[in-house]
């Protein structure tokens, strides 16, 4: 499993700016979505591309595009939602589909309420979008069912990690091949399985319930 830290000025700048208590819904929103932008850049080294012939205006030349099948991206409800329009404005021709989970916040159990995605996923490259990796039951739950739907490769994208989440990654689904790319490590879990420093609850201060 290759884990890399996108360091970038920005980055830091505009993830700092999120992990402020007083920052709005709203602007909260508009962070993220930088963000991810960023991020995905680093994110898509790895997408599958192909030679074809163009033509310029002034001679013909090989150029690349993306091979088909389409990438596929899927956010993890809710909170994920927040990083599809910034995923999506660097990928626009990617195919969405979308995983509804919530850990039960009292046994950390993981609940899937929702899920659309494509009927086969076989060859596919799956771009996952969850803000947070804190226990890492969540993601490694996600990586297990699309990696049995037949994701060729699975490429999570996060703003916020905790070692210990990654750790459970790295042992449940390391073996896969899973590449997670993060804004920033935090130092720890509080005993109530939240990121420290972190930003709090991802959903509810995307969606206003924080305010
Ligand atoms: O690594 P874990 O310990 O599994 O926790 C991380 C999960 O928690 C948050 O979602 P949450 O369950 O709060 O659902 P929400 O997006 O609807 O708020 C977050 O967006 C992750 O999906
Ligand atoms: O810190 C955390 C941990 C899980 N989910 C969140 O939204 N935040
Ligand atoms: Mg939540």
């Amino acid at each position: 499993m290759r884990v890399q830290v996108v360091e970038h000025p920005l980055i830091a700048h505009k993830l700092t700016h999120l992990r402020r208590v007083e920052t709005t819904s709203n602007v909260f929103r508009e962070l993220t979505k930088e963000l991810v932008t960023l991020l995905s850049y680093e994110a898509s080294g790895s997408i599958a591309t192909e030679p074809v012939e163009i033509q310029t205006p002034v001679a013909q030349m090989t150029g690349t595009r993306l091979a088909g099948p389409k990438p596929l991206v899927v956010p993890i409800l809710r909170a994920g939602l927040g990083m599809l329009d910034g995923m999506t404005a660097m990928i626009p021709t990617a195919e969405v589909g979308f995983l509804g989970m919530a850990r039960n916040e009292e046994t950390l159990d993981i609940v899937t309420y929702a899920e659309r995605l494509p009927d086969d996923l076989t060859g596919r490259h799956v771009f996952v979008l969850d803000p947070m990796l804190a226990t890492g039951g969540t993601l490694a739950e996600a990586v297990r069912f699309l990696k049995k739907a037949g994701a060729a490769k699975v490429t999570c994208i996060c703003l916020l990690a905790a070692p210990e989440g990654i750790e459970r990654l790295r042992g449940e689904v390391g073996d896969l091949d899973i590449e997670l790319y993060l804004a920033a490590i935090d130092e720890k879990l509080n005993e109530k399985s939240y990121i420290v420093p972190g930003l709090g609850d991802a959903g509810d201060r995307l969606y206003g319930l924080a305010e």
